[in-house]
């Protein structure tokens, strides 16, 4: 295991709110973990105590398979990218994945232009940072995580404030990253799109607790399809799912909507049975459940 957390909790005061209870998640070699979480629900808090910047008030952390430390020798090994980077606006680029590079413990000149191209940094490596727009400071911050060649990248919200262009090249980056040289790659994001997309496993924060933790591929197996009605008559429609066709896994969506998670199959059933009994059908639309409707779900379908 890479990163392994035992009921981790953290209270930024002795009267204050625990941020995060309990959290005992676990991160495999070489997987791409997201940890999904609406605003405040402790992501950053627990990526920081993973990262050792802040202390937990209860738990512990085991990073590559022992209690984790402080030293440069854990350092080196990791790459982060933080919620809100931070920036020397009089230095360049390349000053600051050079300057990085020492601090880390790693100061090769190749490794530093290989990033910058990567990176997509090349024509702004003589910019100061104070100059750089918002996107590129988040390409920048990504270069200095990966200038010293990390075992564990962790990325708190990589997406915030990037383009879908950037976004998409972040996504190939992270999948090349993982699936061709072996990084281990934790990523929070609200994103649930996104993280569908990339991740291997997900574990799911809810007001300071882990909810659940899954893979993505067995999640998306029990995932049941949605069948998405608009109906002339919610309440009607939900005695028939219960009684005529013994359906009872459905949500009501105000004031005339209806999911029903059943297998696709079914739809043309429910079709009949409701406007054989009056119910005029606005709209029927069956999809695949998506890592979404699984939140929502999970959390109690409270939004956002
Ligand atoms: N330095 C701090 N002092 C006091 N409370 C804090 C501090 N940092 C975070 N909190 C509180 O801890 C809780 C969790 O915040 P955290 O930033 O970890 O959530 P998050 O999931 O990362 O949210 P976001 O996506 O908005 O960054 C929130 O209630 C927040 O107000």
């Amino acid at each position: 295991m890479i990163i392994r957390t035992n009921r981790l909790g953290k209270r930024y005061g002795p009267r204050a709110e625990w941020a995060v209870q309990e959290v005992g998640l676990s991160v495999r070699a070489g997987e791409i973990y997201g940890f999904l979480g609406q605003n405040g629900a402790g992501k950053t808090t627990t990526l920081r105590i993973i990262m050792g910047l802040i202390a937990p008030t209860e738990g512990n952390v085991e990073l590559f398979g022992r209690p984790a430390g402080r030293g440069r020798d854990f350092y080196a090994r990791i790459g982060y990218v933080p919620d809100v980077p931070g920036f020397y606006p009089q230095l360049t680029v390349e000053e600051h994945l050079r300057m990085h590079g020492k601090l880390i413990g790693y100061a090769g000149k190749d490794r530093t232009e290989e990033t910058i191209r990567r990176l997509s940094l090349w024509e702004m490596r003589a910019t100061k940072a104070g100059r750089l727009s918002h996107g590129t400071r988040q390409r920048l911050s990504l270069a200095k995580a990966l200038v010293h060649t990390p075992e564990l990248l962790i990325l708190d919200e990589p997406t915030n404030g990037v383009d879908p262009a950037g976004i998409e090249q972040l996504r190939q980056l992270l999948l090349d990253l993982a699936k061709q040289h072996g990084v281990t790659i934790l990523l929070s994001s609200h994103l649930l799109g996104e993280v569908q997309q990339i991740a291997d496993r997900v574990g799911i924060l809810h007001r300071g607790r882990l909810l659940a933790e899954s893979g993505l591929a067995a999640l998306e197996q029990q995932l049941k399809s949605c069948i998405d009605l608009r109906v002339s008559d919610v309440r009607k429609a939900v005695v028939l799912l219960e009684q005529r066709l013994e359906l009872n896994d459905y949500e009501v969506r105000e004031p005339d909507g209806l999911i029903v998670h059943v297998p696709a199959d079914k739809a043309a059933g429910i079709a009949r049975t409701l406007i054989g009994h009056g119910i005029d059908l606005h709209e029927m639309n069956v999809r695949q459940g998506t890592l979404e409707d699984y939140y929502l779900r999970l959390i109690g379908g409270e939004a956002q």
